[in-house]
């Protein structure tokens, strides 16, 4: 997979050149191309952005410079690229569009500042063919669209072959079966008079999978309530409804 970002801070996206994701980008599982969007300004000041239209607070990112941004990241044609644009207005990113983009040959990061991008520059996207996600990451606004494209790749990422150590990870960690991870321990046994569950130091893998599995359901029931209204009805059985 090929990644590119374009934003008006790098820097902020140097996170990305460390630990588990610098590692995988050194070993090949992935690319990952960080564009400064000044780049592809032609005025002295590198103005990338201007007063909205209609009135009102803040500013608007210029079409200008985005679409020759976008011209020369996305070049026009069939192409299977996919231009995401993290935005408070967007459609909910979650585990599930983290798996279906961990199958996209390349993804496009298009990171806004101030209101956003003219919106014509997504329309243009998408007049061109190209595939446009407007998502957010949660209902709350940051100050740009960096974060949230770090918070992003790292999802999508560590769902790459190979780029996780144990590719069980990815397959039980929380959201996958559709629940939230319950609680987990390692040594020592007893530690500030808090002891592991008697039911995890035992050899009893049946035992140990029906734990985990109540307590998953425990606190996804507390936390999230909204994850078990969507399981599929046979999601459950009799035992899991008897938590
Ligand atoms: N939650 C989010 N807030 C923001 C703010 C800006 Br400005 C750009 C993207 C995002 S995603």
């Amino acid at each position: 997979m090929r990644i590119d970002v374009v934003t008006i801070f790098p820097a902020y996206l140097d996170p990305l050149r460390e630990a588990l994701l610098g590692r995988a980008v050194e070993r090949g599982l992935l690319e990952i191309a960080v564009h400064d969007l000044r780049r592809w300004t032609h005025d002295v000041h590198q103005a990338v952005d201007d007063a909205p239209y209609g009135g009102g607070p803040g500013m608007v990112m210029r079409p200008q410079v985005w679409g020759e941004a976008l011209d020369e990241v996305l070049p026009a044609g069939p192409q299977p690229a996919r231009l995401v644009v993290p935005t408070p207005a967007g459609r909910p990113f979650t585990q599930t569009t983290a798996r279906a983009w961990a199958d996209e040959q390349r993804l496009v990061f298009a990171c806004g500042r101030y209101e956003g991008i003219d919106e014509r520059v997504l329309l243009d996207a998408r007049a061109r063919g190209i595939e446009v996600d407007e998502v957010s990451i949660g209902d709350y606004v940051l100050v740009g669209g960096e974060v949230a494209v770090l918070v992003m790749v790292e999802a999508v990422a560590r769902l790459l072959p190979g780029v996780l150590g144990n590719p069980r990870s990815a397959a039980e960690d929380s959201f996958s079966d559709g629940l939230l991870e319950g609680p987990s321990y390692t040594r020592p046994e007893t530690w500030r008079e808090l002891a592991v569950p008697d039911v995890l130091r035992g050899g009893n893998h049946a035992a140990i999978a029906r734990w985990r599995r109540d307590r998953a359901l425990e606190r996804t029931r507390d936390r999230r309530p909204d994850l078990l209204d969507a399981l599929p009805p046979d999601a459950l059985d009799a035992a899991d409804r008897a938590v």
